[in-house]
């Protein structure tokens, strides 16, 4: 394989020992879900749920069965409730009710039979008594960045105060161009963070608790070198470009000085500038490089001839179309109707998810002199502010998908002129694992590793946590390499793929520190997330994450990729088919008592189950 490729490598991960664990096999008797969807058990469906000739009989509400409500969807309106019910709220229950009668009834879920019951049955009754132990919480307030937003009161998502004040320059002094370290996350390609410290540090430094000694979570400091006059002119625009070496010699009177007169700025920009010239909305247009929306029918024909749109898939709140070579996932925005029986997302918190996709992008550079890279986080290609009806195209391709598979979604002609949409257009990532046919157990394995890997590089070089890492969300595709390569901590390696290339997409409830912030969605304001079915493998893990954030979810706690990993073991053994012989089985269930074990996906990746799968270069 070209795995041994490139003469001096070691396998260094042959030295980490897991003891395989006892050995039963038990049955498990789960409901099964979808994305964030709760599927219940046909004994649990009512008479016409479980009535065949409904194509959505796999996508239940626990509410009302004609409502797209359910513990998973109000997952849209965590945080931000209060602007969309409080603003322009015209709640639209109906709006599926005289949707396509007659249609062929094709049902979507994905029924796989057990490949042994019995077999599993000793394994899962291990399995189920074998919650896991208490979480080590990571203490709180201590050793991250600290945050900005004073203002923050935990029902508006999180948006950086440094995009803010980002934005907030472009506006006040356009002429001056972005050069802040977001600015240089939204127009360059992938960079370690530790890079993106060293580029902040030219302009802005953020202290930590720890270093500051402060304890308020929600104090962003900033210290700049600018000079007095620029803070004093109102144009701060972390634009000073100082050597680092100056930097360090800066003393510590001239930062608390300069601290308090960019808070004073801060709170002025808050108060009156930001209101007159800063909008979320426009903010998203400046990330996009745009001044206003654009046309679908534009962006489209720099990409495909219309006719060949096809839509791909389709979640709570995106249409994923294949336009070109390129998947669009286009989200409807800041509108005052319920779409798929959803609050439509707002600005803010698409901000954060461009913010965070964009950041993601820098794990691709592969140039060698990386520190932490891989391309297992989809690439985010463009991001686009579209305005107007759904184009014809789109609406077609999204007519053909729901005859043959039976849209959950809305059919988008219920969207008026005035509608906009975010728009990202991301690389074609292939299949999602619920639907993909996994062909046997290196297959399997080598998600995992991927998987694994792919949390760990991300992990060290942005803090990440994905923390919503259903079969949904992770994409599958077939290739001709043999291996691809990660960089960890400035070790490559090479990873097995047996053909399979993973990729992971839907960065919504992730957690990152781009280096000028951290990026995070306060999970504690939506409750109804984690009051999901029990033994329900995604919900407990919901729960398993709350435990472990202790709700505090602007805190670093790698431990929940490791909670993902140890449901995706699950999805693996009870889920998917493939080929598989009961030492196979073994080896997962052992695994996935071990990931019990770790901390983070970076301690995972040195599990011996990925010995073989993996191979460490020493350059
Ligand atoms: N880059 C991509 N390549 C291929 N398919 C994609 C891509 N992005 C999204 N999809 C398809 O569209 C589906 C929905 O995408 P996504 O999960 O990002 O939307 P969402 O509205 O955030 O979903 P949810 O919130 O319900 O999980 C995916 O499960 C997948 O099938």
């Amino acid at each position: 394989m070209g795995s041994k490729a490139g003469g001096s490598s070691l396998d260094l991960w042959s030295e980490i020992v897991g003891a395989d664990a006892p050995q039963q096999q038990h049955q498990q008797i789960e409901v099964m879900y979808r994305r964030r969807k709760p599927q219940i058990n046909q004994k649990d469906l009512n008479p016409r749920q479980s009535d065949v000739s409904r194509p959505r009989s796999n996508r239940v509400s626990l509410v009302d069965p004609n409502k797209r409500v359910s513990w998973n969807r109000s997952l849209s309106t965590r945080g931000r409730t209060s602007i969309a019910v409080g603003a322009c709220m015209v709640y639209q229950p109906e709006l599926k009710k005289e949707k396509r009668k007659g249609k062929p009834a094709i049902p979507k879920g994905k029924f796989i039979a057990a490949p042994n019951f019995e077999k599993e049955r000793a394994y899962f009754e291990e399995v189920d008594a074998f919650e896991l132990l208490e979480e080590s919480p990571s203490p709180k307030k201590v050793g991250t960045w600290t945050i900005g937003n004073e203002n923050y009161n935990g029902q508006v998502p999180h948006l950086c105060s440094r995009l803010e004040k980002w934005l907030l320059s472009r506006k006040l002094n356009l002429s001056c161009g972005p050069s802040s370290t977001l600015s240089k996350i939204l127009d360059t390609p992938a960079r370690g963070l530790e890079t993106i410290y060293d580029v902040d540090l030219c302009s802005l430094r953020l202290r930590t608790s720890e270093k500051s000694g402060e304890v308020d979570p929600h104090h962003h400091t900033i210290i700049t070198e600018s000079s007095n006059t620029l803070l004093d002119n109102g144009l701060f625009e972390g634009n000073i470009n100082l050597p680092t070496d100056k930097m360090s010699t800066q003393d510590d009177e001239d930062s608390v000085n300069l601290e308090a007169a960019v808070k004073k700025l801060s709170l002025a920009s808050t108060s009156t500038l930001a209101e007159e010239h800063f909008s979320p909305f426009s903010a998203l247009l400046e990330i996009c490089g745009q001044s206003v929306p654009s046309k679908f029918q534009d962006v489209l024909s720099k990409y495909c001839v219309p006719e060949t749109i096809v839509k791909v898939g389709e979640g709570t709140y995106g249409e994923a179309f294949k336009v070109g070579s390129y998947v669009w996932k286009i989200v409807p925005i800041d509108g005052n109707f319920r779409v798929n029986g959803e609050v439509q997302k707002r600005s803010e918190e698409l901000l954060e998810e461009t913010v965070l996709s964009k950041t993601l992008n820098y794990l691709r550079i592969n140039d060698g002199d990386a520190h932490n890279s891989c391309g297992i986080f989809i690439e985010t290609i463009e991001l686009s502010v579209c305005q107007g009806s759904y184009d014809t195209s789109l609406i077609q391709a999204w007519e053909n998908w729901d005859e043959n598979h039976g849209s959950e979604n809305d059919h988008p002609k219920v969207f008026p002129e005035k509608q906009c949409y975010m728009v990202f257009v991301l690389q074609h990532g292939g299949k999602d694992l619920e639907s993909f046919a996994l062909l046997n157990f290196d297959e399997a394995r080598s998600l995992l590793v991927q998987v694994t890997a792919g949390l760990a590089v991300a992990e060290s070089a942005y803090e990440f946590e994905h923390r919503d890492l259903h079969w949904g969300n992770i994409l599958l595709s077939r290739s001709d390499s043999e291996t691809l390569q990660f960089t960890l901590d400035g070790r490559h390696m090479l990873v097995k793929t047996y053909g399979l290339i993973i990729s992971i997409i839907d960065f919504t409830l992730s957690r990152i520190n781009t280096g000028d912030d951290v990026l995070f969605l306060d999970l504690s304001s939506d409750p109804d997330l984690f009051k999901g079915p029990k033994g329900d493998k995604q919900s407990e893990t919901y729960r398993k994450m709350k435990e472990v954030t202790e709700d505090w979810w602007e805190g670093s706690f790698p431990r929940t990729n490791v909670l993902w990993l140890i449901y995706l073991v699950d999805i693996l053994l009870t889920k998917k088919s493939f080929e598989r012989t009961s030492k196979n089985e073994r080896d997962l269930r052992s695994l996935k008592k071990r990931l019990d074990k770790y901390n983070s996906a970076k301690e995972a990746i040195s599990d011996s189950f990925f010995n073989d799968l993996l191979v460490v270069h020493v350059t």
